[in-house]
């Protein structure tokens, strides 16, 4: 598993179905960042193989984010683990006996296994957005509740917004991998994202790893993007 950074790291979201392009963000964002993720629209074009390309120059967060019955998920899990991925995503949504049988899976591959990180209420998702699925109360009771169940059936970490970093870290301390999406740092346009904060903010709460896409990958120099972020987070 891939150590917790002291301070918030930084995870580049290579959001592309382009393999050159992924190769070259790889290659420039690497000297800036602690790992690289990949998601479904570069694992959907580009396969298994390209996963162990980009992993080359990073470890690699496979967020593909698993919902299916468990026996599905486990085979899943099984499936991702052998491209050694360090982090990988389930949804949290998908209950506690799928959530443990993510993390039994994974732990067939011994302490070479990935972080399994459940995912809360997507970040572009507002109170009414939830409120349409059925679910009311608000996202950050929803992030709470998701949060303990996943936690309590074996999830390594969560995957939330940083509007909810805090209140997850004053219910359950630092033990749990927050992994969090959902950054912007200041005058970088939302997109469709809702629940957001600056890297800053996100640090200060308590997040262990930023994971920034456009505003890295949409800039003219995506290195230097970077690097000013991470100068950000070190001050
Ligand atoms: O709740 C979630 C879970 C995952 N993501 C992923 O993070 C990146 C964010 O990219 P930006 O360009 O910085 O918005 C993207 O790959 C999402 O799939 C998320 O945003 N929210």
């Amino acid at each position: 598993m891939i150590p917790r950074p002291h301070r918030a790291g930084i995870i580049a979201a290579l959001d592309t179905q382009d393999p050159a392009r992924a190769e070259a963000w790889a290659a420039a964002l690497a000297p800036h960042l602690g790992c690289l993720k990949l998601g479904l629209e570069f694992f959907v074009a580009n396969g298994p193989a390209a996963v162990s390309r980009i992993a080359r120059h990073r470890p690699v967060f496979l967020d593909l984010k698993f919902h299916d019955i468990p026996n599905t998920v486990a085979g899943a899990v099984r499936s991702a683990c052998r491209l050694s991925p360090a982090m990988l995503t389930i949804h949290a949504a998908g209950g506690p006996a799928m959530v443990a049988a993510a993390r039994k899976a994974a732990e067939e591959f011994g302490t070479a296994r990935p972080a399994i990180l459940a995912v809360t209420v997507l970040t572009s998702m507002d109170t009414a957005a939830l409120s349409a699925t059925g679910v009311s109360g608000g996202t950050a009771q929803q992030v709470l509740r998701l949060a303990r169940m996943a936690l309590e059936n074996g999830a390594d970490g969560l995957v939330c917004s940083p509007q909810e970093v805090a209140p997850i870290r004053e219910a359950h301390g630092a033990g749990p991998l927050l992994v969090v999406p959902g950054i912007r740092p200041a005058g970088s346009a939302a997109g469709d994202q809702s629940r957001i904060a600056t890297p800053e903010e996100a640090a200060a709460a308590g997040a262990d790893w930023l994971v920034i896409g456009r505003p890295i990958t949409g800039a003219d120099d995506p290195a230097a993007a970077a690097a000013s972020i991470a100068a950000a987070l070190a001050r």
